[in-house]
């Protein structure tokens, strides 16, 4: 691939920073990948494993040296540290470009909109629906994003040069590049990612504060085991997004309410037909998703 950018600057070099420093180093997206972060330890870990190749713990001079900076950090740290940046690049004749991989958008935005008098045509928020219930850089891998999305959403604002050249570097990484607005990311992403991880936190949470919590989890096996993997994802990433899109996790939490408890009428009246209904219904769905995971499994190994 012919080298798009000079230096492209992560903040935050955990699972989602680092895999992608991996790939765009790996695929030559760019000639140097320079690490930031608050904690000197991850940082030299990650140059020592070839993630990055450089690493500071100073600001203005990661965001001075980046054409594209990447926001990598847990979600309230994100939008913090997004407004420090905004205050060190508003006045920049040619600001990098920022972006992110936060896993809500909605305080981000209102974050940049309150930090700023206009919105930064060079910010364009993003996510990237890939990842795993382990955390930090030793867990990052240059294949993370292949065939994954990476929803962007980007508004009225921003600089069609800004968006293409961040479409350009997640494609680089290997993803699929859609765009979604702010509003409609963040109620898909409650459905589907955050109100699975609080329902199997509250499952696990549940069963081991029951008195017989050793004897439930000696029996519990694949059925529980697949449930349940996300449970062991990091509280603060959770806590964080469950605070940052609070308003369309809670609707999505009542639907879901609304639909146990239908199941549950049906199980107190031994409804079989509806049972049987919901039952099918779910299957199909799920063995449809089941094939777009096997389709994007066979694009990875061939
Ligand atoms: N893990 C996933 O599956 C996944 C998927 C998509 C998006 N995300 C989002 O990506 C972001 C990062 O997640 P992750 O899984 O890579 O987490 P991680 O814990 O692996 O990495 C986070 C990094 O941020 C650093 N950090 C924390 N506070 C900081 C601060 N104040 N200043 C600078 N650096 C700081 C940590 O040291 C760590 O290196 C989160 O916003 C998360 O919601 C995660
Ligand atoms: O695969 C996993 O373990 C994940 O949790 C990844 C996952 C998800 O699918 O919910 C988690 C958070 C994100 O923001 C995007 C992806």
């Amino acid at each position: 691939m012919k080298t798009r950018v000079e230096t492209v600057a992560i903040i935050g070099l955990g699972l989602i920073g680092g895999s992608l420093a991996k790939a765009l180093k790996d695929n030559g997206f760019c000639r140097e990948v320079i690490g930031y972060g608050h904690r000197e330890p991850s940082l030299r870990r990650g140059l020592e494993l070839g993630v990055i190749d450089s690493f500071t713990l100073d600001l203005d001079a990661a965001l001075s040296a980046a054409d594209i900076v990447v926001i990598c950090t847990p979600t309230l740290v994100a939008a913090e540290i997004l407004v420090d940046i905004l205050a060190r690049t508003e006045a920049l004749e040619q600001p990098p470009v920022i972006t992110d991989g936060a896993s809500v958008k909605g305080n981000l935005e209102r974050a940049a909109r309150s930090a700023c008098k206009e919105f930064p045509p060079y910010l364009v928020l993003g996510h990237p629906i890939a990842g795993s219930e382990r955390s930090g850089v030793e867990a990052a891998r240059s294949d993370l994003y292949v065939n994954h999305r990476v929803i962007l959403t980007p508004v009225a604002e921003n600089s069609s040069e800004a968006l293409a050249l961040v479409s350009d570097m997640w494609a680089a990484a290997g993803a699929t590049v859609v765009q979604m607005t702010v509003a409609r990311h963040d109620a898909v992403l409650a459905a589907t990612s955050h109100l699975p991880h609080v329902l199997a936190y509250a499952l696990v949470d549940a069963l081991a504060e029951s008195d017989e919590s050793d004897e439930i989890f000696r029996c519990a096996a694949g059925g529980f085991r697949d449930f349940t993997r996300i449970a062991s994802s990091d509280p603060v990433m959770w806590r964080d997004i469950a605070i940052a899109n609070k308003a369309a996790l809670l609707q999505a939490i009542d639907q879901f309410n609304e639909h146990l408890q239908q199941l549950r009428r049906a199980v107190v009246e031994e409804d079989a037909a509806g049972m049987h209904e919901t039952f099918t219904r779910a299957k199909q769905a799920r063995d449809e998703f089941a094939a777009i995971l096997a389709e994007r499994e066979q694009a990875k190994t061939s």
